[in-house]
């Protein structure tokens, strides 16, 4: 009997199994804290994604910074994804995996001057600028390599994206993107400037968004402003509405579907005859993986009830950081009575919280449990807090799986201590 839990993620049997590999046989043959995404999944979700916007031409660009391992991003590369990037790590990552440099938007309120040299080397798609500053060192960096730089400013459209104040881009106080009043302005000395090209605009207002009427809202202010570009005769070919729909980290609940996003956004558009470009990161890579963690110790006190997990903050961040929720569930689903426990890791800090007052069935030390909807900034945002080597990461292609980044050794921690 199949019980599915996300796509290509689900019990057999009452065993976890990812993509036709048990969920146990994974954490035996790699080891825990593992990152385990699904190929399948991937091309679900990118698949769901992408279909939607398919009567209007459009890059998704994917958001390198939610997954950026460079075989998942191979995986994107193959059905035609694009890169979303804020760093030249993630350009040279997105490289790698074979992105056409024309799939590439470089976005970010802090790019240096060599980031910008080595993106316009490559002949990446557009720059999203953030300032009035950052435009004119782009132009002298183009000037001085001889390269036109092609750019969009992104544009702050206020919109309050209802979501966790960390992860909101486009209010007012956020340190994101230039206003809306200021980008007329912006636009004609970009004009101006001979070694720039203003060929889009940009915009995006946060992360894990769960209203599609945000979207809306958003991309008819950014569409005016379109227009009155239009009408003082500087041509916007591309309009680049962000990343931010959000997934459903319970999996009770089904997600928002992807066409709900196209329905707000694609009318706008086609209306302005622009090509477009989404930069989805955890609507594609975040229900494509799980952490494996083991039970390490389990200790009961009055009331209280802990599982001590060989996963900490320092692997998955989002629970201590924002509070976040992560569904967990055994590798092995068997009939027991239900407790609340917490789930913590083995890092000395109090936030080391995986799970809090989580009713949990009843779980033993050894056994292994998956964190689930953690392909998003899971393993990108870890680190080595504690002087803990950050967990391998496996991909599992048609029920087999295939390491694609080794777990860091203890001779990795002081490598570069010299
Ligand atoms: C500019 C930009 N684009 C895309 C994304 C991806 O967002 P998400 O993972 O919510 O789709 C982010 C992160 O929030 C971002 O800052
Ligand atoms: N790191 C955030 C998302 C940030 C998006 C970046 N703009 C999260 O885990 O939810």
């Amino acid at each position: 009997m199949v019980e599915e839990i996300y796509p290509h993620i689900y019990y057999q049997n009452g065993i976890l199994e990812i993509e036709g590999v048990k969920a146990e046989k994974l954490a035996e043959e790699f080891g825990t804290p593992l990152y385990v995404y699904s190929r399948k999944a991937l091309e679900y979700w990118f698949s769901e994604f992408d279909g939607a916007f398919k009567e209007l031409p459009h890059i998704t660009c994917f958001a390198v910074k939610s997954c950026s391992n460079v075989h998942v991003l191979k995986v994107l590369k193959e059905l035609g994804a694009g890169a979303d990037t804020v760093s030249v790590g993630e350009i040279f990552r997105a490289l790698n995996a074979g992105i056409d440099p024309k799939k590439i938007v470089f976005a970010g309120v802090g790019k240096r001057p060599d980031e910008i040299e080595y993106a316009l080397e490559k002949g990446i798609l557009m720059f999203n600028v953030e300032s009035e500053s950052e435009l004119y060192t782009i132009n002298r960096v183009a000037e001085n390599l001889g390269k036109v730089a092609p750019i969009a400013f992104r544009v702050n459209p206020e919109v309050d994206p209802k979501t966790h104040p960390y992860i909101s881009t486009g209010l007012k106080e956020s340190k994101f993107g230039v206003t809306l009043e200021e980008a007329v302005d912006l636009y004609r000395k970009a004009r101006e400037l001979k070694w720039l090209n203003p060929i889009g605009i940009h915009f995006h207002i946060g992360s894990q968004i769960t209203e599609p009427s945000v979207f809306k809202e958003a991309a008819v202010k950014v569409a005016n402003l379109v227009k009155e570009l239009h009408s003082l005769g500087i041509e916007i070919e591309f309009f680049d509405a962000g990343g931010g729909l959000g997934i459903n980290y319970n999996p009770a609940e089904p997600p928002i579907p992807a066409t709900e996003l196209a329905k707000q956004i694609v009318p706008i558009v086609k209306e302005l005859g622009c090509k477009l470009i989404l930069e989805p990161g955890r609507r594609i890579s975040g229900n494509a993986g799980v952490l494996l963690t083991r039970i390490i110790y389990k200790k009961e006190r009055e009331n209280k009830l802990f599982y001590i997990v060989d996963a900490g903050m320092n692997d998955l961040a989002r629970p201590s950081l924002y509070g976040a929720y992560h569904h967990i569930i055994p590798a092995t689903l068997k009939v027991s009575p239900t407790k609340t426990a917490d789930v913590v890791g083995p890092i000395c800090e109090t936030g080391d919280i995986l799970a809090k007052d989580r009713e949990l069935p009843l779980l033993e030390e050894g056994e292994i449990i998956a964190i689930l909807s953690a392909g998003a900034y899971g393993f990108t945002m870890a680190s080595n807090y504690n002087s803990r080597p950050r967990p391998a990461e496996v991909l599992v292609e048609n029920g087999k799986p295939r390491l694609i980044r080794q777990r860091e050794t203890l001779a990795d921690l002081i490598a570069r201590e010299f």
